[in-house]
C-alpha cells in the first residue's frame, strides 16, 4: 500500500486540496507538480474572521468534516500596508464589489502603495488531527490594472523587482515568485513562526512502497 510520509507524518491517502477556486487549484497543482499524491474537491468554505492562519486552521477543520483523510486549504489576502494590512483576508469580498479601480481608489490617499501577498496553507493529517499552518508572503505594490483578468487580483499587484503585474507574468514566472509558491516552497521564508506554524517542503513529502 502506498503512504506518504510528511515532516515524519506517515499518511496512507492522497492529500485532498480542498478550495472553491479553480485557478487556485491550477496553481496549486503546478507547484507541487509529481512531488505529492495529491487530488482536489471543490468546495467552497465558510470563513471565520480573524487572523490569516486563525482563518486557514478553522477552514481546514471544516474541510475535515467533509474529508476523511488528509487534507489541504489555503487562505489568500491581499494587504496594504497604507492601511495597516487591510483588506487582507477581506479582499474577495472588497474585490467583488469595489473592483480592481476601487482598489486602486482605497489607496488615493496615501502616497505609500505598497501591499504583499500572503497565502495560508493548513494541512491536516485526519480529522482528528491539530491543523499545521504554512505561510508565503510576497512584497508588491499595487497599481491600475495591466494583464488579463481572469484570476482575481492579479492585474493590480506588480512583485517588488518586477515591471510586470502577476498577470501580465507568464503563470511559470507567477509560480515562482508567488505568495502561493513561497508557502509551498523549500526555501526558509523570512515569516515568524509562532507555535504550530510550520513550512510544507515537498522533498519531505513522498510515496513510500
Ligand atoms: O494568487 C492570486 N492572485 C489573484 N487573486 C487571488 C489569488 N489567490 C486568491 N485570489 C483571490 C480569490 C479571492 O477573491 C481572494 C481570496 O479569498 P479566498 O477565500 O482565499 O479564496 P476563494 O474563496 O476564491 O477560494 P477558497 O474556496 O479556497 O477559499 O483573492
Ligand atoms: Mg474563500
Amino acid at each position: 500500500m502506498a503512504a506518504v510520509k510528511a515532516s515524519g507524518l506517515v499518511l496512507s491517502r492522497p492529500v485532498t486540496f480542498v478550495t472553491g477556486n479553480a485557478k487556485k487549484l491550477e496553481e496549486v497543482r503546478s507547484i507541487l507538480g509529481q512531488s505529492i499524491p495529491f487530488q482536489s474537491l471543490k468546495l467552497d468554505l465558510p470563513e471565520l474572521q480573524g487572523e490569516p492562519e486563525d482563518i486557514s486552521r478553522e477552514k481546514a477543520r471544516l474541510a475535515a468534516i467533509e474529508v476523511n483523510g488528509p487534507l489541504l486549504v489555503e487562505d489568500t489576502c491581499l494587504c496594504f500596508n497604507a492601511l495597516k494590512g487591510l483588506p487582507g483576508p477581506y479582499i474577495k469580498w472588497f474585490l467583488q464589489k469595489l473592483g480592481h479601480e476601487g482598489l486602486n481608489n482605497l489607496l488615493l490617499a496615501y502616497e505609500d502603495k505598497s501591499a504583499y501577498a500572503l497565502c495560508a496553507f493548513s494541512f491536516m493529517k485526519g480529522p482528528d488531527a491539530e491543523p499545521i499552518t504554512f505561510l508565503g508572503k510576497t512584497p508588491g505594490k499595487i497599481v491600475p490594472a495591466r494583464g488579463p483578468t481572469d484570476f482575481g487580483w492579479d492585474p493590480i499587484f506588480q512583485p517588488d523587482g518586477y515591471e510586470q503585474t502577476y498577470a501580465e507574468m507568464p503563470k511559470e514566472e507567477k509560480n515562482k515568485i508567488s505568495h502561493r509558491y513561497k508557502a509551498l516552497a523549500q526555501e526558509p521564508q523570512n515569516i515568524p513562526a509562532p507555535n504550530g506554524v510550520g513550512r510544507i517542503d515537498p522533498r519531505r513529502l513522498h510515496v513510500q512502497f
